[in-house]
């Protein structure tokens, strides 16, 4: 049965090779999961700056949310740290990256190569953080053949040998939002199990398929809000 959702439904289980500590089986809460990717990115910071500890003040800061959540975050880990030492950040790093999945890299296709399609296909951060865009695809006959971010952009008619081809198990969707749902059955179709959609509209996919959508309006407008209630304008 098709559901409509723009969350994942389920809890990541820490349960791939190299979890360790008390993390085991436990389920993580959704809400912790999307918390990870922010604690994620400050520990890869500080691991550039050469620190080798740092503390759940220090860490909390970074990724903006206090450190009572950040440890109970973290807690769903198996991760306490040391009184007085803190959190060894290289291993904290391992110990979120094998709960996010990402010491599997995971390989991506992208549908519509406009403006957004295009920055996104030649964004290389992708590959530093665990995914290979492996394939392109567009309908505008002149862009299908060009290359972007080395790819070469295929026609809609080859989205399921894309995403076979190169087994890939996420899609993601920059068309315009007329096409979007077709877009997303397609590609479900084709086998992807994770979808990230661009296009404002709201999609339906089965069961098994985890959907995101990224809106970057409702992220402005969840601003202006905030701006409000500080400035009591536009009231
Ligand atoms: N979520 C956000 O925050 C955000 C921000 C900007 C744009 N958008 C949305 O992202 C989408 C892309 O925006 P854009 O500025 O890159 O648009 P764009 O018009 O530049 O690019 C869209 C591309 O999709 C292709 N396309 C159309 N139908 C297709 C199909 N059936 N199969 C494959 N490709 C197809 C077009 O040929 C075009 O190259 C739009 O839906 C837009 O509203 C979202």
């Amino acid at each position: 049965m098709d559901t409509q959702r723009g969350v994942p439904r389920t809890h990541a289980r820490a349960t791939e090779p190299g979890a360790t500590g008390r993390a085991g089986a436990r389920d993580v809460p959704t809400a912790t999961v999307a918390r990870l990717p922010g604690y994620l990115r400050v520990l890869n910071g500080l691991t550039a700056d050469g620190v080798v500890t740092t503390s759940s003040e220090e860490l909390a800061a970074g990724a903006g949310v206090t450190s009572a959540q950040l440890r109970k975050d973290l807690s769903f880990l198996g991760s306490y740290g040391r009184r007085g030492v803190g959190y060894d950040v290289l291993h904290l790093s391992e110990q979120i990256s094998v709960v996010l999945g990402l010491t599997t890299q995971r390989r991506v296709v992208i549908v519509g190569i406009g403006n957004l399609g295009h920055a996104l296909a030649s964004y290389s951060v992708f590959a530093e953080r665990g995914f290979a865009v492996v394939g392109l695809v567009d309908a505008d006959p002149a862009l299908v053949g060009t290359t972007v971010g080395g790819l070469m952009v295929q026609p809609p008619a080859s989205l399921h040998d894309v995403v076979s081809g190169a087994d890939a198990t996420i899609g993601i969707i920059a068309t315009p939002a007329a096409v979007a749902q077709d877009v997303c059955d397609e590609l479900v179709a084709a086998g992807v199990v994770g979808i990230l959609t661009f296009a404002p509209r709201a999609l339906r996919v089965p069961a098994h398929v985890d959907l995101r959508a990224v809106d970057v309006a409702s992220e402005l407008q969840i601003l202006a809000f905030h701006d409000r209630r500080r400035t009591g304008t536009g009231a």
